[in-house]
């Protein structure tokens, strides 16, 4: 399973090299796509990328965005992913982008699958996916121990799924493996020594133990202390 890593001197310069290389992409899908998607995760670590890249110079008329996953809070939750893309990517120049929801307002997200789901398929592949990583092994809201995880990790999935795990305190909702995977270009960032050894470990384990696993081949791994 090949991947390549590349390792940054700080947080920072991460940041704003791989703004510089998501808006690059962009650009380049855009001289011959009419639009193009972006996919980002939400969680603690993507807020800096998100602050530059909202500022790339790139016809964002012309690009959806949608989270990699979404926990099922509502859009005022302090957890809520789409809350942080609302506030640090939708903004600036970024805020002519088209944004696709991955949540919308019922008790679960069972209710609303299809309807979110309906948005999203006329869109992929996916252009552009920048995903995290949890120490355990998750990327997106593919969890080790989750109740639907085989499922998400088939080459015949869905595009969408809800998704339950002991380690998540709140019903999930996240796009398949395969659909990840067959993103046109993939990126994985990751902070601290914690997260490298377990990305370095996941590729000897199977991907029910390391569903991220599923998605780096060919991936571009960014990572610093
Ligand atoms: O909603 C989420 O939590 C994510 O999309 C998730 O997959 C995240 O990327 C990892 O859990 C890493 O989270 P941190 O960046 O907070 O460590």
């Amino acid at each position: 399973m090949s991947y390549t890593l590349i390792e940054y001197a700080d947080r920072e310069m991460l940041a704003i090299d791989l703004a510089n290389k998501l808006a690059g992409e962009l650009t380049s899908a855009l001289d011959h796509e009419d639009r193009v998607t972006l996919a980002v995760p939400g969680g603690t670590t993507p807020g800096p990328i998100f602050d530059d890249l909202c500022a790339a110079d790139l016809d964002w008329s012309r690009v959806d965005v949608l989270l990699t996953d979404e926990r099922w809070v509502p859009e005022d939750s302090e957890r809520s992913n789409t809350r942080l893309l609302r506030q640090r990517l939708l903004v600036n120049r970024a805020a002519a982008a088209r944004y696709l929801p991955l949540y919308a307002k019922a008790d679960e997200p069972e209710e609303v699958l299809a309807e979110l789901e309906s948005l999203i398929v006329p869109q992929l592949p996916l252009t552009v996916v920048l995903l995290g990583m949890g120490a355990d092994m998750h990327t997106a809201s593919l969890f080790p121990g989750a109740d639907k995880l085989a499922e998400a990790l088939d080459a015949h999935a869905p595009v969408l799924m809800p998704m339950r795990a002991p380690g998540a305190p709140e019903p999930r909702i996240t796009l398949t493996a395969r659909v990840l995977d067959q993103a046109l270009q993939k990126h994985i960032v990751i902070f601290g020594s914690e997260k490298r050894n377990a990305l370095e470990a996941a590729a000897r384990f199977d991907k029910q133990q390391a569903p991220v696993a599923s998605v780096l081949s060919g991936a571009t791994v960014h990572w610093a202390e």
